[in-house]
């Protein structure tokens, strides 16, 4: 028996206990550094299995690390586990039915990206004991994925300082190793401040910061025609002044989320939508504040373990989908457009299938055509050779942020998905711990491609982590 398939049979054997914590933490979820229950449910598995802890990793109460091991390299599995506002759902059914109204909930699956990350770990450690070898494996249990960039900030604090690789996964449609790239994001908040008055009575004295709000987003909007066409602007209304239209606002706050292929890229972007937030502040005679809130990286993809870890998972092949998985996914299938699935197969080069799951791993040199979003992953992916798996948790072209894929994420497909990323993680972490040349090869490949353009934080040195972010 070869060390990988000896660490998927020790995923195997442990598996039932992080099947169990993922649903666990689906059924309280929390967002952005609110996720008090979600980081606790993860620390005591971790205490169980015996890790050392540091909690609150770059003075963030929901973030913690486990390290097992001594000497050798230093393997980190990185988890999340923070969920979305408004998509609270059911499980098992395929319709749209709020577990709770306006509730949240698992819309992007860290559930499952938490609990497997902790399996892949917890087998590494396992397999460390059992072979004696010297080694340490590591559990990064990282909050605030959506928006709130923990890794960015764990990275500022030197947390990934030591690490040799990082390993991670997400919830996919798919089989297959991350190539595609992400894009880099800031997140700013403008804060209007105008005068109050009588909207009928005296107008002329009232400024308002709802129409300073409404003549910046107009601003940007018309910005769009000439900036790269890969970018993305999008924003939300934090605060529109109050519900009295006859009350001039004298209070109105936006935020903004700006994305670029890369850091200048993006930093050029917040400038000029810094501008155009003074331009409303100028004609309205209201004051404007801007806040960085946070901020990620594009992903670095890492050459050497893209290929190692493709070799693994074509070895291990897809999770098995029994008949009753694909009658589910078939169900949640019909509440797609022909879009949804078209567009999740345009991601990938390949034309629509009537497949409801994946049974398949996507070549490595598809060819791709992605709409692609941004993650804190990216960071990490700066300062340590860092690789990360797709697994097929939901139907086909489910989208993701949708009540679908809350209503998919207890699901014996995804559960089967999860170990599946669990297995290629571990066995990734395996040959990292027995064949020295690939740590040296990856971080080579990172050494290269950082050669000209050294890491810099795309956090300003005054922000701290946003922990107040989802109180508005
Ligand atoms: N494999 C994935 C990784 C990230 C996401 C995602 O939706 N991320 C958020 C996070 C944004 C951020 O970190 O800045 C986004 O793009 O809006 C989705 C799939």
């Amino acid at each position: 028996m070869d060390n990988r398939s000896d660490i998927w049979l020790g995923v195997d054997a442990i598996k039932a206990r992080f099947i169990a914590l993922s649903d666990k933490v689906w059924a309280t979820p929390e967002v952005c550094y609110t996720e008090a229950r979600s980081s606790a449910e993860h620390l005591a598995e971790l205490r169980h299995q015996g890790f050392r802890m540091t909690e609150n990793v770059a003075g963030i109460p929901t973030g913690l690390m486990g390290e097992w091991g001594e000497g050798g390299p230093v393997i980190a599995f990185l988890g999340e586990y923070d969920a979305l506002p408004g998509l609270s759902q059911e499980a098992g059914v395929a319709e749209s039915r709020p577990v709770e109204v306006g509730g949240h909930g698992h819309g992007c699956g860290h559930n499952l990206l938490g609990s497997a990350a902790l399996l892949a770990a917890t087998a590494v450690k396992d397999w460390l004991a059992a072979h004696k070898v010297p080694g340490r494996v590591r559990y990064y249990g990282c909050p605030a994925e959506e928006g709130g960039a923990a890794k960015a900030f764990m990275v500022r604090s030197g947390a990934f300082d030591d690490v040799d690789i990082a390993l991670t996964w997400h919830p996919s449609s798919f089989w297959e190793v991350v190539v595609t790239p992400s894009l880099a994001n800031t997140r700013a908040d403008f804060t209007f401040t105008g005068r109050t008055s009588h909207a009928a009575v005296s107008p002329h004295l009232g400024r308002s910061a709802l129409d300073a709000v409404e003549l910046m987003n107009v601003g940007v909007n018309y910005m769009r025609e000439h900036m790269p066409s890969d970018a993305r602007i999008h924003y939300a209304l934090l605060d529109a002044g109050g519900i009295a239209p006859n009350v001039v606002q004298a209070h109105a706050r936006v935020r903004y989320s700006i994305r670029a292929r890369d850091l200048p890229g993006m930093n050029e972007l917040v400038e000029r939508v810094h501008k155009v937030a003074q331009g409303a502040a100028l004609m309205t005679e209201t004051k404007m504040e801007m806040r960085i809130v946070s901020a990620v990286s594009n992903v670095l993809p890492n050459t050497p373990l893209e290929e190692t870890l493709h070799r693994i998972m074509e070895e291990l092949g897809p999770p098995h989908f029994d008949e009753a998985d694909k009658d589910f996914a078939t169900k949640i299938r019909s509440t797609l457009t022909e879009k949804d699935i078209g567009t999740v197969y345009q991601a990938i080069g390949m034309d629509p299938t009537d497949r409801p799951l994946a049974d398949f791993l996507v070549p490595l040199d598809a060819k791709r055509n992605p709409q692609i979003g941004s993650t804190d992953v990216g960071d990490v992916s700066w300062v340590v050779p860092t690789v990360q798996v797709h697994a097929p948790t939901v139907a086909i072209g489910t989208p993701f942020h949708t009540w679908q894929v809350v209503a998919q994420g207890k699901s014996p497909a995804a559960h089967k998905a999860m170990v599946q990323a669990a297995k290629a993680m571990a066995g990734l972490g395996v040959k990292a711990l027995t064949e020295p040349d690939l740590i040296a090869a990856a971080k080579a490949d990172l050494k290269k491609r950082t050669a000209r353009t050294p890491y810099v934080s795309p956090l300003p040195d005054n922000v701290a982590p946003p922990l107040d972010m989802s109180l508005n």
